[in-house]
């Protein structure tokens, strides 16, 4: 039997843990405050950008959505962040990735104060992660898959991690906090073109699945008495939706869950505790500057 590890129920104690922050803070005169950017229409993003402007009311976060047009240009939305950058009551500054085609992103994110970049994106914190230099910022997902692993009592040192997927976003800096000091993972990272995935997948003792193909890692390719972290969050077609969607990992939980020690469920697992830890790099940037 395995266990499933409730990101909900863990994100709902880091929420708690925030708004007791949340009030500090004010206490001392700052009201934390993060601008979300998202640039066009894509429905997902769209949820995701609601369901981080509704937790920072939730926890009394000031929050500012700018929602600009798909065919806003490069300038228009550097202007955007050059203005977030010079508002002191902003404390953090996220757009939501991936941006319209004709945007370079990497030039918006190189744009963004990195003492606002609560994503951990910017050149300056991707450094910091890899020097385990803590004045930086951890990107929000690997954060709550550590987070994940701590709380359901998964022990990381001298464990071998496999991460599949190696993304600026989740793969990378995942691989980077189970090797670091105190994690002391043994960490391989596989991705799609990796010879015999199957074969690598089954030495772990954990497993991050973070490619972005839906229901990917199947029974035999993990071993019995795993740990299982899904970070994968895929609409796939159903016709008895009435979304006409279902989401689902990049886990087939069905196979999977069975063999496994722990196992994180999608929806409810990694994703809630994204947008837990972003209030929680909000509110870290915030008491810098007290
Ligand atoms: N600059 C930037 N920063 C991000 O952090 C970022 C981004 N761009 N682009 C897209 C990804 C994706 N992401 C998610 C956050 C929450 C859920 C989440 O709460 N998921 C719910 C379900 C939500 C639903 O119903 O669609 C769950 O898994 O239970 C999912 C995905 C943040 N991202």
């Amino acid at each position: 039997m395995s266990k499933i590890i409730d990101g909900k129920a863990v994100a709902a104690a880091v929420l708690e843990e925030c708004r007791k922050e949340v009030e500090e803070l004010k206490s001392r005169g700052v009201t934390p405050g993060l601008a979300v950017v998202l640039v066009g229409s894509d429905p997902a993003s769209k949820v995701y950008v609601g369901s981080k402007a509704r937790t920072c009311a939730e926890l009394g976060i000031h929050s500012e959505k700018i929602e600009m047009p798909a065919e806003t240009t490069q300038e228009e939305l550097l202007a955007v962040v050059a203005r977030l950058n010079a508002d002191p009551a902003i404390h953090g500054i996220l757009v939501q990735s991936p941006p319209p085609p004709h945007i370079d992103e990497a030039a918006v994110v190189r744009a963004i104060d990195p003492a606002k970049d609560v994503d951990g994106f910017h050149p300056e914190n991707v450094a910091k992660l890899a020097l385990e230099d803590q004045t930086g910022f951890v990107p929000c997902t690997p954060a709550g898959c550590m987070r994940l692993l701590k709380e359901a009592g998964v022990e990381t040192k001298g464990a071998n991690a496999v991460v599949i997927g190696r993304s600026m976003i989740v793969g990378k800096p995942m691989a980077l906090l189970l090797m670091a000091k105190g994690s002391d993972a043994t960490v391989t990272v596989a991705h799609s073109r990796s010879k015999d995935l199957p074969g690598i997948c089954r030495q772990a003792d954990i497993v991050v699945a973070a490619v972005g193909r839906p229901e990917m890692v199947k029974a035999d390719w993990v071993k019995d008495g795993a740990v299982v972290i899904d970070v994968g969050i895929n609409r796939v077609e159903d016709a008895s939706k009435k979304s006409g969607y279902r989401l689902t990992g990049d886990v087939d939980y069905e196979e999977v869950a069975p063999k496994c020690a722990a196992i994180t469920p999608v929806p409810g697992g990694v994703g809630p505790m994204t947008i837990a830890m972003l209030m929680k790099n909000t509110l870290i940037s915030a008491r810098r500057t007290l």
